[in-house]
């Protein structure tokens, strides 16, 4: 039976160190860390993690500001917002909640943000220090870098020379892992729907990272013995044993089959999950730092 990574456990030793490094930078500088959300309709499930972002910001110590725009939300109206936060000092990160609408250009709107405020890492700029290896200034995704944090309490500094295998190529997920993994001196290969083979890949990894978005798409017979797993998928499907119109969240993995083989694995919920929101704690803070001209701690 696998280890079974705390990930909310180590989520909350990250929102523990964030909350003593924003106390500690408000005692010597009087700047608050702030944070801004910015949320484009009324998706219930978006709500739920905007929430829970906002309440998480709170618990660090952090001035939390939520912008929720209608759902016809045009494209300048959300750009006018971004504009504004940019050159708001109270605000050291913004997040603007994606999916956005069809009617709003999400690649621009990212751009938008000013990088020295993106704690998502997704503007070109942060996108271009990751790949080029400078990962002093970056501001690194916050799925991928909570998912390399759970890696390193099973692994330590145990990646360098393992065979790694991504499944999936997004920018949020997939290409930011594949930097991360490859900055550690993992041999890393990245899967994706045209993959040939892809049980066969997988039976070659010791460390899989699955971020499709299919749920329970990774068999436990993909699993090499030993395997660490990390799941970062986050599906909710039909539950009728809960209940009628019941749902349940699940990851891209068949956890109790991988469960049985890997060395260790991520729940879902409970792994990844907690860890995305932690790292983003993390992230604001060290923007605040930044803004603040001090060395922002290592979280
Ligand atoms: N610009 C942007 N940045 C994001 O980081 C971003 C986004 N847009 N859009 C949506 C996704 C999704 N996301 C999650 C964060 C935490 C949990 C989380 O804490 N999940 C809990 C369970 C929550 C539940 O029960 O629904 C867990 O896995 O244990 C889930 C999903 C961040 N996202």
């Amino acid at each position: 039976m696998a280890h079974i990574i705390d990930g909310k456990a180590v989520a909350a030793q990250v929102t523990e160190k964030v909350t003593e490094a924003a106390d500690a930078l408000r005692a010597s500088t009087g700047v608050q860390p702030g944070l801004a959300v910015v949320i484009v309709g009324e998706d219930p499930a978006s709500k739920v993690y905007v929430a829970n972002k906002g309440r998480t910001a709170r618990a660090c110590g952090f001035l939390s500001v939520e912008h929720t725009l209608p759902e016809d939300t045009d494209q300048a109206a959300l750009l006018g917002l971004i504009e504004e936060l940019n050159t708001d000092p109270a605000i050291h990160g913004i997040l603007v909640q994606l999916p956005l609408p069809a009617q709003i250009d999400a690649g621009a709107v990212i751009q938008a943000i000013a990088p020295e405020k993106d704690v998502d890492g997704f503007h070109f700029i942060n996108v271009g220090k990751l790949s080029t290896g400078e990962t002093e200034t970056a501001f690194v995704p916050c799925t991928p870098a909570g998912s390399m944090v759970l890696l390193q309490t099973v692994m330590e500094r145990d990646l360098s020379g393992r065979n790694a295998v991504v499944i999936g190529r997004s920018n949020i997920v997939g290409k930011p892992m594949f930097n991360l993994l490859l900055a550690a001196n993992a041999t890393v290969t990245v899967a994706h729907s045209r993959t040939a083979d892809l049980p066969a890949l997988c039976r070659t990894a010791d460390i899989v990272v699955a971020a499709v978005g299919r749920p329970q798409m990774v068999k436990g017979d993909w699993i090499r013995p030993g395997a660490t797993v990390i799941d970062v998928g986050m599906n909710r499907i039909p539950a009728p044993e809960r209940g009628e119109g019941k749902t349940r969240l699940v990851g891209d993995v068949d956890f109790e089959a991988a469960e049985k083989v890997a060395a260790a694995i991520t729940p879902v919920p409970g792994g990844v999950g907690p860890m995305t929101i932690a790292m983003l704690m993390a992230n604001a803070c060290v923007a605040a730092h930044r803004a603040a001209g001090r060395t922002p701690p290592r979280f």
